[in-house]
């Protein structure tokens, strides 16, 4: 009876937060130039938990570390489900681990990618990840200013190896354009704010395809057929590779070898390995630039990087995985940058499965719940002036390597990213063997003089920074020679 009451009265004490509007809720309060800016605002005002409306959605943020690990880690029982968007099942995206709703599927899909990228296991494709980071050289090399391509298809072609020991081609792979072409349409239909009112009004749906502004749903059909251009093409390479006996090691094989190939396991193996390629191949490419970024505004930290590599590993080989306990400088580098700009400032939203009570407040069961990672990264105590880039945060004063990081932009609980141990290593192995041979510089115009900019991001789930002018030098002596010889173990 006790506990009725208390959650009856803590019912009338939903989290604090800023007074909604009729109808839409906050949603028109958020800044347009990321809604974790508002947040962490109100954050200041509302405290490390509050809750706002996204129509008539209850949404719950979290503010801080403490309040994070107390629920998503230590109650993740309660909180690793994902918000229910009508979206997802209209354009046939369910099949994706990301936004799968907890349950025995999900955990087939964990399973699978746990047994092929644990820390132990995701070891195996190191060799493959150097192999990629040297084409990534090689190309960075002779065309220094479409380095975001590169760097998109450095991570995509890491992705695709390591689910289907796939070697995808440089030269307009015709699996990976496929794929390409579905994530944009997908990208272009599913939109946050087609999905807000579609989650509001979900009887939109109901009106026949005909009906005028149902053309949604006509779209949506087109796209669902299309969704299978992504999974299937990949899959059966590897079935076919099985059957010749000349598969390579991958997430794939292994499932089907240790799991079975037949009926739903093979659909569920399927469905994971193709989630991963748009849960990776954006993600890692983006924290790169963020790092370019950081190399361009901070020349002194690009100098002492370079120093501690060129006195640890020299100049006849490039650095390698052994080496990494060796450069305590660049992983403070990596770890400063996942914390400067995280890249998925928002996470991913989980969701609460029933109601649940935190230090007098009550979070309604299906309450979207926002981990605010940047309010974490901003976080002044923690990391005092945030918004400079100061590797030396993850030192200690001898100058090692501190005990903490910010794996946090890896997300919470049992959703925690289960690629992390492979996204980890092909940002530390590229940026490791780009900074061993190439400078980033501020670019100058026709008359010699420094082009300056400030800074800015999309305010997208992934937020990338906008197109910035910057020059990427070759280092003295590096050329396609000396490279070739570099390589060539
Ligand atoms: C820098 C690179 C990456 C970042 C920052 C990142 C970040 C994240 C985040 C924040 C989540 C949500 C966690 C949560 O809900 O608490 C997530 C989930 C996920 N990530 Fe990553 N990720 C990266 C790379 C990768 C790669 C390379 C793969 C695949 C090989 C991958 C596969 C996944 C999958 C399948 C999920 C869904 C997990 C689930 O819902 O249970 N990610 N990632």
């Amino acid at each position: 009876l006790q506990y009725w009451s208390s959650k009856r009265q803590a019912h009338q004490r939903l989290p604090p937060g800023p007074r909604p509007y009729p109808i839409v809720g906050n949603l028109w309060q958020l800044d347009k130039a990321g809604s974790w800016l508002t947040y962490t605002e109100w954050s200041k005002q509302y405290g490390e938990v509050f809750m706002i409306r996204f129509f008539n959605k209850k949404v719950i943020v979290l503010n801080s570390e403490r309040v994070i690990k107390d629920l998503l880690d230590k109650r993740s029982f309660n909180y690793s489900d994902r918000p229910h968007h009508e979206t997802i099942g209209l354009f046939g995206l369910g099949f994706r681990t990301v936004f799968m709703p907890y349950g025995d599927k999900w955990r087939v899909h964990r399973r699978v990618y746990h047994q092929a990228l644990h820390p132990e296991g995701a070891k195996i494709y190191r060799s493959m990840q150097v192999e990629k980071a040297y084409q990534l050289l090689q190309n960075l090399l002779s065309s220094p200013d479409d380095y975001v391509n590169h760097f998109d298809f450095f991570s995509g072609s890491i992705v695709m190896s390591a689910m289907y020991g796939y070697n995808a081609s440089p030269d307009d792979d015709p699996i990976i354009r496929n794929i390409k072409r579905v994530m944009q349409s997908v990208g272009q239909a599913e939109t946050p704010e087609l999905a807000a009112v579609l989650d509001a009004y979900p009887s939109l749906l109901k009106f026949p395809s005909w009906f005028p502004g149902a053309g949604v749903k006509r779209g949506a059909s087109e796209l669902r057929d299309r969704v299978k251009d992504m999974k299937e093409p990949p899959f059966e390479y590897v079935l076919k590779q099985m059957s010749a006996g000349t598969a390579e090691h991958s997430l794939v094989f292994q499932a089907l070898t240790r799991l079975g190939d037949t009926g739903e396991t093979a659909q569920m193996i399927k469905d994971a390995s193709a989630t991963a390629y748009s849960a990776g191949s954006e993600t890692t490419p983006t924290t790169m630039q963020v790092w370019v970024l950081a190399m361009v505004l901070h020349p002194e930290v690009q100098a002492r990087a370079q120093a501690e590599i060129d006195a640890v590993v020299g100049h006849d080989r490039l650095p390698d995985f052994s080496d990494r306990p060796s450069l305590p400088y660049i992983e403070a580098m990596l770890r400063e940058t996942l914390r400067w700009h995280p890249i998925v400032p928002m996470s991913i939203s989980h969701s609460a499965l029933e109601d649940d009570i935190y230090e007098g407040m009550l979070i309604p069961k299906g309450a979207t719940i926002i981990p605010n990672v940047w309010a974490l990264s901003r976080n002044e105590e923690k990391y005092p002036s945030p918004e400079r880039f100061l590797p030396e945060r993850f030192l200690t004063e001898t100058g090692e390597i501190k005990d903490e990081n910010f794996d946090l932009v890896f997300g919470f609980g049992r959703r925690i990213c289960p690629g992390r141990h492979l996204a980890d290593a092909s940002l530390w192995i590229s940026i490791a063997c780009i900074l061993a041979l190439f400078n980033f510089e501020k670019r100058k115009d026709a008359f010699g003089n420094i082009i300056d900019f400030e800074p800015k991001y999309t305010p997208t789930l992934a937020s990338r920074p906008y197109p910035f002018p910057c020059s990427i030098v070759p280092r003295d002596g590096v050329n396609s020679e000396k490279l070739s010889k570099l390589i060539d173990v």
